[in-house]
């Protein structure tokens, strides 16, 4: 085991990911202080009935002392909360996010941060449909990648630092430039999640409209196709404000191709239907074989795990 390179971790914002880093930050066995804040009462309430962290009053007073500063709140707030800490930061803070979108991440905190303390974005891919205090668990981030997304000027040294706390929660670090990132989230991530989100609204429409028991009697293809339908809200609203142009890219290509197997279907093409499942089986196929899935822990009550 190496040595966790920062003595006092900030989190701000108590959610899912902020409880999953103060768990997996405990299973360390490490000598190092944790501080937070979330700006609702019952939140801040619920992370110190859980013993999460030193819960404090304010993103500033959470992040006063602290040698790295994680926010783990919505896109949207991110700006708030860099202007909210900005004074008490001092030269050799090491501050991170673990927001879904990065270049806008890049944008909206890095002006903010005063002269000797460093901004390294970061993005653990990984979680689960549910949020709040009560979601995080130790193991989250275990086998999973966390991307990390410095800007050319950034310090290797500080980089590395941050890879290794990372790698301590049990995560696999790679660097990535921060535009390239969005675009390969826009199609793993972001518009699987609004896709989910549109079949939920058309089966419900369908329900409407048919006035009968769809959803009800849902299929598992269903279920599990639309499990992440369940997430978050304002997390969704904001990764889809922040990472506007690369997800209307990929929802554009994913258009194309749905016309093209809605063609397929209309002029009874079956051997393009056919030639195109047999492509995408193999594909996935090889995704799991390479790992990506195999290798995730077993979420257990955390959540519904999807078909492999
Ligand atoms: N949920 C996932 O699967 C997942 C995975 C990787 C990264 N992320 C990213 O991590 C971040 C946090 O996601 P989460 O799932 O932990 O969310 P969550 O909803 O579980 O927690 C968000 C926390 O931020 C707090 N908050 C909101 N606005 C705030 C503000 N202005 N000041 C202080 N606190 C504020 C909320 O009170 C809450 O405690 C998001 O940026 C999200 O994009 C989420
Ligand atoms: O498994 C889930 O519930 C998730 O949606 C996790 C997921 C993902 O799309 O893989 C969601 C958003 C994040 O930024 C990273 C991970």
């Amino acid at each position: 085991m190496t040595t966790q390179p920062f003595r006092h971790v900030a989190l701000i914002g108590l959610g899912l990911i902020a409880s999953s880093i103060s768990h997996a930050l405990r299973r360390t066995g490490h000598d190092l202080r944790i501080t937070g804040y979330a700006r609702s009462a019952a939140t801040r309430h619920r992370a110190a009935e859980l013993g999460l962290c030193e819960v404090r009053d304010s993103a500033a007073e959470a992040a006063a002392g602290a040698d790295l500063v994680i926010l783990c709140v919505p896109m949207g707030a991110m700006e708030q909360v860099a202007r909210e800490i900005a004074p008490v930061l001092t030269p050799g803070t090491v501050v991170s996010d673990v927001g879904s979108v990065k270049a806008s991440v890049l944008e909206a905190v890095a002006p903010h941060m005063p002269t000797g303390v460093t901004f390294i974005p970061a993005h653990p891919i990984a979680g689960t449909e549910h949020s709040g205090p009560d979601a995080g668990f130790a193991e989250l981030f275990d086998n999973r990648w966390c991307l990390i997304t410095p800007s050319q000027d950034t310090n290797p040294a500080e980089i590395a630092r941050l890879r290794v706390f990372w790698e301590e929660l049990g995560a696999r670090v790679d660097e990535m430039e921060a535009a390239h990132h969005d675009l390969v989230l826009a199609v793993t991530s972001h518009a699987p999640h609004l896709i989910a989100y549109t079949m939920v609204g058309v089966a419900d429409d369908l329900r409407r409209v048919t006035n009968s028991e769809v959803i009800q009697y849902s299929a598992a293809g269903f279920r599990d196709f639309t499990r992440i339908a369940a997430s978050d809200p304002t997390m969704w609203r904001d990764v889809f404000l922040t990472n506007k142009d690369a997800t209307l890219e990929i929802l554009g290509r994913f258009t194309e191709e749905l016309f093209a197997l809605q063609r397929a279907i209309r002029t009874g093409d079956g051997d393009m239907l056919h030639a195109y499942f047999t492509r995408t089986r193999a594909i996935r196929r090889s995704i799991v074989q390479a790992g990506q899935d195999t290798d995730a822990p077993d979420f257990g009550r955390h959540t519904r795990k999807s078909s492999r």
